[in-house]
């Protein structure tokens, strides 16, 4: 049968990335992404927005919403200090098989915990399951009907502090109104728009950095 696109993908990574070496897997993605198959990581131009703020913030926990491929999580997990911890949540289970192999070949499994399974369920469970008190980081790149119902559920759940610093993607294209309208409005939030592209294309796109104020 037909391979799938993240299968090829990862082909691709294995084919022209080198082992241990996060950015020539970045490097092989976004090439995949840009002359092969379009796919939906969040790609070289946010990914620089991305870093800026993972190094700003150089955070000793990550939480990530939406592993997918994994190009996200290697982005993050490459620039976190030795310590540190990034848990990434996956629901679907083709996709994260895919992603280990990524994050895998990139060398950073040490620094990674993949879990399978749902935000709405895993969230709730975080300080007893990883023993994560609270997060410094938060990446939305999931469902986006999910980042709002998600980011109040984080509230509930003690699991951000004073500063923890919420950066989501797409939320112009596909668009998360609900939780965009919801983090600039709140006054538990300080918010700001990085105005970028959607992956690989010229369609306007941004990530919206919001810190919780407590
Ligand atoms: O739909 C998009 N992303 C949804 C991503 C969803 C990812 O997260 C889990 S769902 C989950 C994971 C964890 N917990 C609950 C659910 C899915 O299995 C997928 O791996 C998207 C679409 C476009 N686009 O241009 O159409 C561009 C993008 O950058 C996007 O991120
Ligand atoms: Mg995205």
């Amino acid at each position: 049968t037909r391979s799938t696109r993240p299968q090829r993908l990862l082909g691709a990574v294995q084919k022209n990335a080198t082992r241990g070496d996060p950015c020539s897997v970045i490097q092989a993605i976004d090439h995949f992404c840009r002359n092969k198959e379009w796919a939906m990581n969040v790609g070289d131009e946010k990914g620089c927005i991305l870093d800026a703020v993972v190094s700003e913030v150089n955070p000793a926990t990550v939480l990530e919403l939406g592993t997918y491929c994994g190009y996200s999580t290697v982005r993050i997990a490459r620039l976190l200090p030795p310590d540190a911890k990034l848990i990434t949540l996956e629901f679907n289970p083709d996709f994260a098989a895919i992603a280990r192999q990524v994050i895998a070949w990139a060398g950073l499994e040490e620094k990674v915990q993949l879990v399978e399974g749902a935000s709405g369920d895993w969230i709730p469970r975080m300080k007893e399951q990883f023993g994560v008190k609270t997060f410094d980081l938060v990446f939305l790149d999931h469902w986006k009907d999910r980042y709002l119902p998600d980011t109040k559920l984080m509230e509930e759940c003690g699991i951000l502090r004073k500063g923890s610093v919420l950066l989501a993607d797409n939320v112009i294209c596909p668009g998360t109104p609900d939780y965009l309208e919801f983090v600039r409005n709140s006054p538990r939030y300080e918010s700001q728009y990085f105005k970028s592209h959607l992956e690989y294309t010229k369609v306007e796109d941004g990530l919206e950095k919001s810190v919780f104020l407590g």
